[in-house]
């Protein structure tokens, strides 16, 4: 969608998933039953977006990217991945790509973070030249250098998965796929790992599909959602257009005197506008479809002592609360 003339890199068309679950009854007797997890989801991302993909527990992330990256087969439908089917060829598939998961590694605990590079140059057949390259770039980005001669179990948490993310891109795959990649993560390696995401997807045209229960981290990294409720696809669509039509909502927070309350109470409820307060802080949202900010915002001052004034507008965060609850 960034680029709709250009081929999607993956293609999904009508997939759907069942599990057939077996439930020992007695010594002689079980029952199956199913389980659909994923049901006729259908999209396409383009070379170079970066996709969030949300949904609450349960919902059917894990089972659709399984199916993208081979893991699974899918009970029906089809899903092409850089004009491969991921589940038939999944030893050409896992070249073009990358899995990170942010609980497991898949470095070899034993080994130092060097060999475990130097084990995935020869497993990916990366050439000397273009090893060299992509080792230097991820020094540059990620200082990976500084751990090159540790035992991976040695590790923190945080250097061991930016480690992985590194030890992802060391055969230059199109695609990135991260599942929870900054679970646990405090907040200064969180932001080292999404710049670094950024900075590769926009020099290497890496595409990045993410699932993460971290709407910040959406926030900041991509350019489009997906949501996945139930195992149906309920909303695909560019962040900002999201941002756009949803945030019709502005919430204004302000101190003002004590002895205003009662005339700023009935300012409020003339107004129709919702309100909570506390002590000397009040905060009132504006339907923008209702009412107009600038009149009330311009009415508030003249009328009122106020300091302190901020506009919030929802943030992805607010609005995906918001989808999840309807
Ligand atoms: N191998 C399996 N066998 C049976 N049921 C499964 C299997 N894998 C997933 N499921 C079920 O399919 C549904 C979707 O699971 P999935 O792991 O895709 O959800 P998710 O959106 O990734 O959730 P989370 O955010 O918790 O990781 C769930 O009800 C899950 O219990």
């Amino acid at each position: 969608m960034k680029v709709p003339e250009i081929k999607p890199v993956i293609s999904v068309k009508n997939l759907a998933k069942t599990f057939l679950i077996k439930k020992r009854l007695n010594f002689f007797k079980s029952e199956t039953t199913e389980k659909l997890a994923v049901q006729d989801i259908s999209f396409e991302i383009f070379p170079g977006e970066i996709v969030g993909f949300i949904g609450k527990n349960g919902a059917g992330k894990s089972t659709t990217i399984k199916m993208m990256t081979g893991i699974l087969t899918p009970t029906s439908g089809t899903c092409e991945v850089g004009g491969l089917i991921p589940y038939q060829a999944r030893t050409e598939n896992a070249k073009n790509i990358s899995v990170v998961f942010g609980q497991r590694t898949q470095m070899n605990w034993d080994l130092t973070v060097e060999d475990n590079f130097k084990l995935l140059k020869e497993i990916y057949a990366v050439s000397d030249d273009n090893f060299e390259r992509q080792v230097n770039l991820l020094e540059e980005h990620m200082e990976i250098k500084k751990f090159w001669n540790c035992q991976v179990r040695s590790l923190s948490l945080g250097q061991r998965v930016l480690t992985d993310i590194a030890l992802a891109l060391i055969h230059s795959p199109k695609i990135i796929y991260l599942d929870e990649p900054t679970i646990g993560l405090d907040i200064l390696i969180k932001d080292k790992i999404l710049r670094t995401l950024q900075l590769i997807n926009k020099q290497e045209n890496v595409t990045i599909i993410l699932t993460t229960h971290d709407l910040g981290e959406i926030e900041m990294l991509c350019d489009r959602i997906i949501i996945i409720e139930e195992g149906q696809l309920i909303y695909d669509d560019q962040k900002d257009k999201m941002l756009e039509t949803f945030s019709n909502e502005l919430t204004i927070q302000f101190e003002f005197e004590l002895e205003e309350l009662e005339a700023l109470r009935q300012f409020i409820e003339l107004k129709k506008l919702e309100y909570q307060f506390e002590h000397e802080k009040m905060s009132i949202t504006i339907d923008q479809d209702k009412q107009n900010e600038k009149e009330i915002l311009s009415e508030l001052y003249h009328q009122f002592s106020i300091n302190k004034m901020d506009v919030c507008r929802a943030s992805v965060e607010d609005i995906v609360r918001g989808i999840y609850t309807k």
